[in-house]
């Protein structure tokens, strides 16, 4: 599977954020997507999970056979500030979910065996959303797409709030899921993206382009990719 970008466009008035997005992503890879700020990586998952659309181009999906475009459901996307129901317990939500989507859940999988592997504790099962911490709701939303596994998920700058211990916990998440989907995630610090991502993509000047693995190895490729996104600034 794979999803394929062809030449999207996306201007606000006269400001062309999106020139002419065209890439590949395929299925089992975590891509870290960097970009300064203003760059346009979250009008890029806007325009991906239908939040807003695009001027022109379409995302589409490959199965190995044929392309079609991508529908809404079939992208998860996780927003830097998590929108969750708050007046549930995170029990009735996990449960609620699941019964929403009961038709793509194995028989017999339990919200707690969710609850277990993203390790949220039985107490704070019970316990109001609207009391849970940030990473708290970052682990909710990830059991919401273990459940519906949408071929696709986007993270926007998911882990920069996260402590230690739970992003180290959502990183291992992240990598016990790669293998089902497209991961992408957006974030500003290079060292998570090398340190988690498989492909490291670069949005400037409103197009995406992937840094070669032969640069990763080089000693000075931080100077390099800070030289890459210094680009939008020269030309933009
Ligand atoms: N709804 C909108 N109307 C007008 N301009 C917008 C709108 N949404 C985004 N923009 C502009 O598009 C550009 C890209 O913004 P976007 O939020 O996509 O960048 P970003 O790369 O996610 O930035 P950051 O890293 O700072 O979060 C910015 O100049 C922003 O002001």
């Amino acid at each position: 599977m794979e999803l394929r970008l062809n030449n999207l466009k996306k201007s606000f008035g006269s400001k062309v954020v999106l020139h002419d997005c065209s890439f590949v992503f395929e299925k089992g890879k975590i891509y870290g997507l960097l970009g300064r700020n203003g760059a346009g990586k979250t009008t890029l998952f806007n325009c991906l999970s239908d939040e807003i659309q695009p001027d022109s181009g379409a995302a589409m999906l490959w199965d190995g056979e044929s392309e079609r475009e991508i529908m809404p459901d079939e992208i998860g996307y996780v927003f830097s500030v998590p929108v969750l129901p708050d007046f549930l317990t995170g029990e009735e939500f996990v449960r609620f979910f699941m019964d929403i989507n009961r038709d793509r859940i194995e028989p017999g999988t339990s919200a707690e065996a969710y609850f277990d592997l993203v390790q949220i504790d039985q107490e704070d099962r019970k316990k109001l959303i609207k009391g849970y911490s940030h990473g708290m709701k970052n682990k909710l939303q990830m059991i919401c797409f273990m459940i519906s596994r949408p071929p696709v998920i986007l993270l926007d700058e998911p882990l920069t709030s996260l402590d230690v211990v739970v992003a180290l916990e959502m990183k291992r998440l992240l990598r016990s899921m790669q293998k089902d989907h497209v991961i992408i995630f957006s974030t500003h610090i290079l060292q998570l993206a090398t340190d988690l991502c498989d492909e490291i993509v670069i949005l400037s000047d409103g197009r995406l382009r992937q840094i070669d693995h032969e640069m990763l190895k080089q000693k000075d490729f931080e100077e390099q990719i800070i030289e890459l996104l210094k680009d939008e600034e020269s030309h933009g």
